[in-house]
């Protein structure tokens, strides 16, 4: 019999193919700095050049990229290109991925003028909303459609995956419906926990919790400049920094 898999307690939770959710949630930082160094036409890049550019330490990012197999080159560095489609393969953005936006007031038309989803691999197909009053009205090149059509888009189109940028009070409802029609993966901006079967993965973007890691660390910096010595703060508080930022989250 095979016996049962637990996780140790303390230990990173990982993904099926065995890299840690806190790597995973650093490579699209590493395939931005890599597309901003391959723009500007770098070929090969140390681990510290790229951990510059990635805005983290070098022996974190050699770290995460062994799980990718990449180790680079010794006196060379990793080749750019190479190391981009490595990443991007991984993430799963050499494919392309259809996306719909539910909720199409302020939030909603910023993403939906937003032009850096494409080039990252993601394809708005539709801007959804239910206020009949904003159907029809022309954002860029899309107009916003009647959330009613949810089902039909998703499976024309192939969705798999759905921004929510409705109100909190509907967005439960909204979830579900998304969640019926097909898609499986959830960017949820409301600001409240949904809840999601099996199966179907759910990111949550809320600045307000940034802004608040950001105040403790303004915090913890103006005290250490009061007071020479500051007590060790305990070791779950020092973890904040591991969080994965915002701006890797919604790929702006
Ligand atoms: N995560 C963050 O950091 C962050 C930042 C700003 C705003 N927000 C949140 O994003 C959401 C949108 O904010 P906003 O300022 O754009 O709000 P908004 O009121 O301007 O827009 C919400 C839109 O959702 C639509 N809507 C409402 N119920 C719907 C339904 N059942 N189906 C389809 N569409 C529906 C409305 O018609 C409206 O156009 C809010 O929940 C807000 O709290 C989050």
């Amino acid at each position: 019999m095979t016996p049962a898999r637990s996780r140790r307690p303390g230990a990173p939770t990982r993904t099926e193919r065995g890299i840690p959710e806190a790597t995973v949630a650093r490579l699209p930082v590493y395939l931005r700095a890599l597309t901003a160094l391959s723009d500007s036409g770098i070929a090969t890049a140390s681990s510290e050049d790229l951990a510059t550019a990635a805005g983290v330490n070098s022996a974190k990012l050699r770290k995460d990229l062994s799980y990718l197999g990449s180790y680079g080159t010794r006196g060379v560095g990793y080749d750019v290109e190479y190391l981009r489609y490595q990443i991007a393969r991984e993430i799963g953005v050499t494919q392309d991925w259809a996306v719909v936006i539910v909720g199409i007031g302020n939030l909603g038309h910023a993403l939906a003028n937003y032009s850096g989803f494409g080039t990252r691999g993601f394809r708005i197909v539709a801007l959804l909303d239910a206020d009949p009053s904003l159907v029809g009205e022309r954002i860029g090149e899309m107009v916003v459609r009647d959330f009613a059509e949810l089902e039909e888009i998703v499976a024309s189109d192939r969705v798999s995956i759905g921004v929510i940028t409705t109100p909190a009070g509907p967005a439960q409802e909204v979830c579900d419906r998304l969640v019926a029609a097909g898609v499986t993966s959830i960017l949820n901006f409301a600001p409240v926990v949904l809840s999601v079967p099996d199966g179907v993965d759910i990111r949550k973007v809320d600045l307000s919790i940034e802004l608040q890691i950001l105040a403790y660390h303004e915090q913890r910096k103006s005290g250490e400049a009061a007071l020479p010595e500051v007590p060790e703060l305990p070791a779950t508080m020092n973890g904040l920094t591991d969080l994965p930022s915002v701006g890797g989250g919604v790929g702006a």
